[in-house]
């Protein structure tokens, strides 16, 4: 198997990757009736697996879960998943031959296998369906001709997608058809409805390519949404404690901070966002987020380049052959930090402080956001797409580390977001390293500047402010964020 992107014409990769069209509400009028009574099998039940099928039995679909027979033997914790909610259970040779559409929700190391050992039990007509096209695209995994092969990929964690739903509403979600196999043209009618069925349609849809969907998400993972995260907390924490600073306290700052400062970017952008600090405080974080910026655009681009060359999925799948040694090596090594070692205090922290105390990670945020939309749109990705790999997604990551810090953030990801995080992570910290040198705790574990003297530059102060607002990334997301808002009501 080739690498399918790789093989595209450049003008065919062009035209794949600019793919990228967000769908009118009434686009979605029919519902989930084209999936309505089709049999739909989901094989794994995992973090995507189990919350999708939640809210397409909750749509009223006909969802049913296949697993490998030692996950049934074993009654392992996808067997436990599935059937504790009450869905029925079997074989691939009990469930797939009757299946009209069949869900792969394995993780994405499994897919050739997985995809090899279904699909000649798949019958005639059928419709293969996908989370995440690394395997059409990058492994350039060949489908039987009389099937079709559609993507429906939530842009955030499993947990969300239920969340979400459950609130009435569901997860901006990009959909694909592959072009090599729409033998009826049925596909894009299959994937509207079936992100109909996760509430998907609610929040804004994507009607875009396996090739587009495939470069953005890798990069979005593995720099901004996991990498930057897992970098910002490990650097911040151990500068904390090398000034002195509480553990505890720290500790907390760093959990619930990512957590927080988002929050404020989920409703209003990176302009909200920076608006949160005082002024002086605002200008400091222009100034070391424009220096970090600097320092991590080569890393950024390289990223992407390794991303489009194809160098990162080879790279991966040679430890996939090598049964994942540096994966596991990297993710005990993330549980030894000293971060995530030490729990966090019961010092109150409101709000507003974790902005005020924590500067840097605002810096951190702002240039990593504008970084992964940078390089994403100067590689073609269209702004919609690059928007919702960068700063729409980024505070739904940032929950899972609210949760249980680093280590329940590389457990909800995929093992492919997880891998990425990690590369960008070890790259990126000694990159960072002089840079560290200069900061005190003025920018991270203490509020920023005098109380008394909050004057600034009024001229500075505008300049940062029309940067801010004028930077792309803003623009689509004042219009993406407004059509999201304006959504909900429909529920
Ligand atoms: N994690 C996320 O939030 C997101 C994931 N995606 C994509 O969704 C897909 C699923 O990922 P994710 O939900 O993280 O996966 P998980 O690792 O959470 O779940 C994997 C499931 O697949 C089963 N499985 C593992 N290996 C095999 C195998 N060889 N044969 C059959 N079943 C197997 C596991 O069951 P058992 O081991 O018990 O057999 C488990 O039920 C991927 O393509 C991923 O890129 C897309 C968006 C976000
Ligand atoms: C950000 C990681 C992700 O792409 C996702 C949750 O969207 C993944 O692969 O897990
Ligand atoms: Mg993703
Ligand atoms: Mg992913």
């Amino acid at each position: 198997m080739a690498n399918y992107f790789n093989t595209l014409s450049l003008r065919d990769k062009l035209k794949q990757l600019g793919q990228c069209r967000f769908m009118d509400s009434w686009e979605f009028s029919d519902g989930v009736s084209a999936l309505k009574g089709k049999k739909i099998v989901i094989v794994g039940c995992g973090a995507q697996g189990l919350n999708q099928g939640l809210n397409m039995r909750d749509s009223g679909l006909d969802i049913s879960y296949t697993l490998r027979e030692s996950a049934i033997a074993e009654k392992r914790q996808s067997y436990v998943n599935a059937t504790e909610n009450g869905f029925a259970v079997g074989t691939y040779e009990d469930l797939i031959p009757n299946a009209d559409v069949v869900i792969n929700l394995t993780p994405d190391k499994q897919h050739t296998a997985v995809v090899s050992a279904v699909m000649p039990l798949m019958k005639k007509g059928a419709t293969l369906s996908y989370s995440h096209g690394f395997n059409i695209v990058e492994e350039g995994m060949n489908i039987r001709e009389d099937l079709t092969v559609i993507m429906v990929a939530p842009k955030c964690p499993g947990s969300e997608v239920r969340e979400e739903y459950k609130r009435g509403f569901g997860v901006p979600t990009l959909i694909a058809v592959h072009p090599n196999n729409d033998p009826e043209g049925k596909g894009l009618a299959q994937a509207k409805a079936y992100a109909v069925g996760t509430g998907g349609d609610r929040a804004g849809v994507l009607m875009s390519s396996f090739v587009a969907e495939v470069k953005s998400d890798l990069m979005g993972e593995q720099t901004i949404l996991c990498g930057l995260l897992q970098t910002g907390s490990i650097l911040c924490f151990d500068k904390m404690i090398e000034k002195g600073i509480d553990p505890g306290y720290a500790s907390k700052l760093i959990q619930y901070g990512w957590e927080t400062i988002t929050e404020g970017m989920k409703y209003g952008g990176i302009t909200n966002m920076m608006d949160r600090l005082s002024n002086p405080a605002k200008i400091k974080a222009f100034e070391l987020s424009e220096e970090l910026k600097d320092i991590m655009r080569p890393l950024f681009q390289k990223h992407m380049d390794d991303i489009m060359t194809g160098h990162f999925s080879k790279t991966m799948m040679e430890d996939w052959a090598n049964d994942d040694k540096n994966l596991l090596t990297w993710r005990a090594a993330t549980g030894e930090t000293a971060f995530e070692k030490t729990p966090a205090g019961n010092d109150e922290i409101s709000e507003q402080e974790f902005y005020d105390n924590g500067v840097l990670m605002v810096a951190m945020v702002r240039a990593g956001v504008e970084l992964a939309f940078e390089a994403m749109t100067e590689s073609g990705i269209i702004a919609e797409s690059a928007y919702y790999e960068s700063l729409h997604e980024t505070p739904l990551i940032a929950n899972t580390i609210a949760r249980k810090k680093l280590f329940e953030m590389n457990r909800v990801i995929s093992d492919t977001a997880e891998y990425g995080c990690y590369l960008f992570d070890h790259a990126c910290k000694p990159l960072l390293a002089d840079f560290m040198k200069g900061i005190d705790t003025a920018v991270i574990g203490k509020p920023f500047g005098n109380a008394k003297n909050t004057g600034v530059d009024n001229a500075r102060l505008i300049a940062i402010n029309k940067a801010l607002r004028e930077h792309p990334v803003e623009i689509v997301g004042a219009r993406l964020r407004a059509s999201m808002t304006a959504m909900k009501p429909i529920v």
